[in-house]
């Protein structure tokens, strides 16, 4: 028997019973579920990352949907145990759900919720502030200055990379991928190459357009390429951005050999998952190219770095804060806690979860629909007519 954990109750004599496995900013997604009859229950325990014991023990006898998170295991005991409480309706507060077995909530009939397009512009901007601050070495200069090692302008000190007219590649040219795409050609005048298993042709017209307004003006116009193949993203971009899906398909999409591509003073970011790069061969490669550099926001086993990493001057690391503005995470809460409570009140899905702004706006309620439900087709779920 888990231990019981400890929580903050909101609503109390609400009908149905929400849970959420953290507190999460903000508290439009609280009024949202108090307002259609919910007693919200928040875990308030001190630990970052729940075990599956713990959540059994938050679940209890009677739960009619939950709110996790990225670091919980989603699997089989879990979705049981929802089940067994009478719960039909789960959500994580991410747009990946790589640590959901969705097949498992199949068998149990539960609904899984992800939080797609508010995310979007927040983390391609922090991947291309990790792109910059790795082109010109900010950490390191930072670091320098801090350490009271300046002592004068120097030709030689800190010399980095000029992102303009150089070529920037993209592997996952999703929503992610191309906002990020987007802002790198257009912010910074580089040429686009990018694989995806599907064609673009948004950010392609987008490129295009701004390739014709920069000649117009006189100015060297931009490009794009679509890739036949990963491999050559990596052989001829001087910055290369990640931004898949993770699955079985992009576990270790960037291993030693494909290191061994890249051009010796090329930049690689990873704002996906940490699997998708197998860091034991990124710690090697950064050791033997010292002008190869990375910026990662995301670890293949979360929290932890693999040996070396953190020593790697050429290596610039955060702690998985692509998302981390106020106004997404906000945003992320209420489009979790609509998941679950669409699925709860038998509401139908959104229909479109690349546009889901009127899930966003403060000033009018949101629509009767969960605004992203992955395993619709699954369950035969109805769609919004709305
Ligand atoms: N670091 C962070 O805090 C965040 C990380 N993410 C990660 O970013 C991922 C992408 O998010 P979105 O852009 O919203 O998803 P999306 O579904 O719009 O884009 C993913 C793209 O990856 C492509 N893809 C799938 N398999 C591929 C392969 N083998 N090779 C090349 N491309 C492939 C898909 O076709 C799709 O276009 C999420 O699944 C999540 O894991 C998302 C938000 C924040
Ligand atoms: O949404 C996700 O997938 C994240 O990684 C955190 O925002």
């Amino acid at each position: 028997m888990a231990k019981p954990v400890s929580i903050e109750v909101w609503n109390p004599n609400g009908k149905y019973r929400v849970v959420s496995t953290k507190p999460m900013p903000g508290t439009r997604w609280i009024n949202l579920l108090v307002d259609q009859d919910c007693r919200v229950e928040i875990c308030t325990q001190k630990k970052t990352i729940l075990s599956v014991e713990d959540i059994i023990a938050l679940i209890g006898d009677k739960c009619d949907g939950v709110i996790g998170q990225l670091t919980e295991d989603w699997g089989e005991t879990l979705f049981a145990a929802l089940s067994r409480a009478g719960g039909k309706a789960f959500s994580n507060m991410a747009v990946g759900y790589n640590n959901v077995d969705v097949n498992a909530a199949n068998k149990y009939g539960v609904a899984v919720g992800n939080t797609p397009g508010v995310l979007t512009e927040t983390t391609a901007e922090l991947a291309a502030s990790l792109s910059l601050s790795a082109a010109r070495r900010i950490v390191e200069a930072d670091e320098f200055m801090r350490a009271g090692l300046y002592d004068g302008w120097l030709p030689n000190l800190f010399v980095g990379n000029l992102l303009k007219g150089q070529t920037v590649g993209v592997i996952g040219a999703g929503r992610i991928g191309s906002a990020y795409a987007r802002i790198m050609v257009e912010g910074f005048k580089m040429n686009l190459i990018y694989f995806d298993l599907y064609q673009s042709t948004r950010l392609e017209k987008f490129v295009t357009a701004y390739g014709e307004f920069l000649k117009a003006n006189g100015e060297q116009p931009v490009t794009w390429k679509r890739a036949s193949s990963m491999d050559e993203v990596l052989r001829e971009a001087d910055l290369i951005s990640l931004h898949p899906v993770l699955d079985k398909t992009t576990y270790h999409l960037v291993n030693k050999e494909r290191l061994a591509m890249m051009k010796k003073e090329a930049i690689l970011i990873n704002c996906s998952r940490g699997p998708v790069v197998d860091e034991v061969a990124l710690v090697e490669h950064l050791k033997h190219n010292p002008m190869f550099r990375v910026g990662l926001d995301v670890f293949e086993d979360e929290p932890y770095m693999k040996p070396g990493l953190a020593e790697m001057k050429n290596a610039i690391v955060v702690p998985h804060i692509a998302s981390a503005s106020k106004w997404t995470r906000e945003g992320m809460a209420t489009l979790a806690a609509l998941n679950v409570l669409g699925k709860i009140k038998g509401y139908p899905v959104w229909g479109d979860p690349n546009h889901i702004e009127p899930f966003l706006n403060e000033n009018a309620p949101p629509p009767a629909a969960s605004p992203s439900i992955v395993n619709s087709k699954a369950l035969g779920l109805p769609v919004s007519k709305l």
